[in-house]
C-alpha cells in the first residue's frame, strides 16, 4: 500500500547555508501514529516543515499519498494534511469558531468562504470538530482572549475540520493541562488518521506513539517501536546525558543525570 508520507534520502538547509538535515528517509504507512524525539535544535521542526511543504527539499523528494508535494497545489496538499503548529495567529480578532471554520477552506473552491456563513455541511463539521476538542461554550469568544491550552484546543479542532487523512503537529501537548495533554493524544490516535507530531516529554511519546523516529544533530538515530528506538544509549547520543529506563512498570521510567 502507497505510505501516507515518503522522505527519500532527503536533505535540507537554508539558503547558502549547510545542511540542517541529511540522509533522511522513512516511510509512514496509513493510519500510523509516529512520534519525533531529540534535543533542542536537532531538525525537528525543520523536518515537519518538509513534511507540510514549507520548506522544499535540497535533495531527495517528499510524497504525500504517494504525490510528490513539491508537483501538487498547496490547496490538495492542504486537503489531505493538516498542521498543528507551536506558531498561532494572534494578530486579528475571530471568534473560536471562526478559527476553526479556516479548515474548511482547503475544501472551498477557488479559496472564496464566508467565515461569518459557512454552509451547513461546513458549520456541522466545523461544531463537530469544536465539540470533539471541549470548546463549544468557547466558540463566540475572540481568539486572543483565550489561553494558550484553550488557543492550542482551537488550532487542534481547526485541523480535524479539515478532515485531512495526515496530521502534523509541533509539540501538540505545550500549554496544555495533564488531562488535556491525555485527551488529546487519545483523541489523535483515535481518529485512524496518520499523525507525525514532534514530542519533547519522552514518557508521552513511549505511551501515544507506535514509532518513534530519534534525530540527532539533523540525521536519524534511531526509528522503530518505542522499546526499541528509546533505549539508554539512544538517548545518552541524542540528548548527551546519562539515561536509566525503568521498564518494570506498565509504562516506562525515565531518569536522566548529567
Ligand atoms: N531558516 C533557517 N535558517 C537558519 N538556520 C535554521 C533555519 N531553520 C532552522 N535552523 C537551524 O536548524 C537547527 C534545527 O532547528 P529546528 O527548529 O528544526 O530544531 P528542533 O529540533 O525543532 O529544536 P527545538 O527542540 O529547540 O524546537 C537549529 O540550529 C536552527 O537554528
Amino acid at each position: 500500500m502507497t505510505p501516507a508520507v515518503e522522505l527519500c534520502n532527503v536533505s535540507w538547509g537554508p539558503a547558502r547555508g549547510p545542511d540542517i538535515l541529511s540522509g533522511i528517509g522513512f516511510a509512514v504507512p496509513a493510519g500510523q501514529i509516529m512520534a519525533i524525539c531529540g534535543a533542542n535544535g536537532a531538525g525537528k521542526s525543520s523536518l515537519l516543515r518538509l513534511i507540510y511543504r514549507h520548506h522544499a527539499p535540497r535533495q531527495g523528494i517528499v510524497q504525500l499519498m504517494g504525490r510528490d508535494l513539491w508537483s501538487t497545489p498547496a490547496q490538495a496538499v492542504a486537503r489531505d494534511l493538516a498542521t498543528v503548529l507551536q506558531e498561532q495567529p494572534t494578530d486579528f480578532a475571530l471568534s473560536a469558531r471562526q478559527i476553526v471554520a479556516l479548515g474548511r477552506l482547503p475544501h472551498r473552491r477557488g479559496w472564496a468562504v464566508s467565515l461569518s456563513s459557512p454552509d451547513a455541511q461546513d458549520a456541522c463539521i466545523v461544531a463537530d470538530a469544536m465539540q470533539r476538542m471541549d470548546l463549544t461554550a468557547l466558540a463566540d469568544r475572540a481568539f486572543d482572549t483565550l489561553s494558550g491550552g484553550e488557543r492550542q484546543r482551537v488550532m487542534v479542532a481547526r485541523a480535524l475540520a479539515q478532515q485531512p487523512q495526515v496530521i502534523v503537529l509541533d509539540e501538540p501537548t505545550n500549554h496544555l493541562d495533564i488531562r488535556h495533554q491525555l485527551e488529546l493524544l487519545e483523541l489523535l490516535r483515535g481518529l485512524g488518521l496518520t499523525v507525525i507530531a514532534t514530542l519533547h516529554d519522552l514518557t508521552l511519546a513511549a505511551e501515544f506513539a507506535e514509532r518513534v523516529l530519534v534525530l540527532d544533530r539533523g540525521r536519524i538515530l534511531a526509528d522503530g517501536p518505542p522499546d526499541q528506538a528509546l533505549t539508554e544509549p539512544v538517548l545518552a547520543r541524542a540528548f548527551r546525558v546519562g539515561a536509566r529506563i525503568d521498564r518494570s512498570g506498565p509504562a516506562p521510567r525515565f531518569a536522566f543525570h548529567l
